[in-house]
């Protein structure tokens, strides 16, 4: 359940939200929305990317049972960086990133705890797409255990374009994937690297595995096909943390 108090609802409160520049996951909106103050809000809306869905009526009830007038907004938990302004200002500060993407992560407590496993691991940022992924509510923050609270979250139009942007810095893209054949012990996790996973039920996505440049796989000595990837991140992660510092060993 996402905490109530993340949640506004009401065309003029909405729009309010939208042009004080308030984080917002995603707004719901009654399908055949038509009033004055709806195309307001997508005057209001335009160039903000905010991610927006056409629902029925009754999705919006079930939220509130106040008067929504038919637009529901998530407001987000944190603020959301972008991936062009991070790595720059890392490089700037000698740092030698470590980013974790998540292709398409639903689960907000596997969400929660790879954030938790991540800002333990030292890493810079973890890196999710704007539609189809979990966004950092409440949830999010408490199962990460507060991490949510100090690492930095990137939410970006498209992963892809990103996964090109960060080859282009200097970045090495390494797979979690249980379909490769190479043992994730082999792997090079030194130098500026981002780690991705994959979605619970799909995996990453085709387009995005051909742009890694390693396959990382945990092996599988049981019948199960694939590890829980809260599970899968926390093994990969900490065999990055042992190869980037090895003296903490
Ligand atoms: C539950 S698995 C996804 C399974 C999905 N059915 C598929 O076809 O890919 C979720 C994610 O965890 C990671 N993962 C799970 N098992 C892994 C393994 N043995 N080696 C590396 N990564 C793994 C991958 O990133 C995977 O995409």
């Amino acid at each position: 359940m996402v905490d109530k108090s993340e949640i506004i609802f009401g065309v003029r409160a909405v729009i309010e939200a939208v042009e004080a520049g308030k984080e917002i996951d995603k707004i719901l909106v009654k399908k055949d929305i038509q009033s004055d103050l709806s195309k307001e809000l997508f005057t209001a809306l335009r160039g903000k990317m905010v991610p927006v869905q056409r629902v029925p009526v009754e999705r919006l009830n079930r939220v509130t049972r106040k008067n929504h007038q038919g637009v529901i907004a998530y407001v987000s938990a944190v603020t959301y960086q972008k991936v062009e302004d991070l790595v720059p200002f890392l490089y700037e500060q000698g740092k030698n990133p470590f980013f974790v993407m998540l292709d398409g992560v639903t689960d907000v407590r596997n969400f929660g705890a790879i954030a938790r496993t991540c800002e333990c691991g030292g890493v810079d940022a973890v890196v999710i797409p704007m539609k189809g992924s979990v966004s950092v509510n409440a949830d999010a923050v408490k199962t990460s255990a507060g991490a949510l609270h100090t690492l930095p979250v990137c939410r970006e139009q498209s992963l892809n374009t990103t996964i090109k942007y960060l080859k282009d810095s200097g970045f090495r893209i390494l797979a979690a994937t249980e379909k490769g054949d190479y043992n994730y012990t082999q792997g090079d996790y030194t130098g500026p690297i981002c780690l991705i996973m994959g979605s619970e039920d799909k995996g990453i996505s085709a387009e995005n595995l051909s742009l890694c440049d390693e396959w990382m796989t945990i092996p599988i000595l049981g019948n199960i096909q694939s590890l829980n990837v809260s599970v899968a991140a926390g093994v990969l992660i900490y065999e990055a943390v042992k190869q980037r510092t090895p003296d903490k060993e």
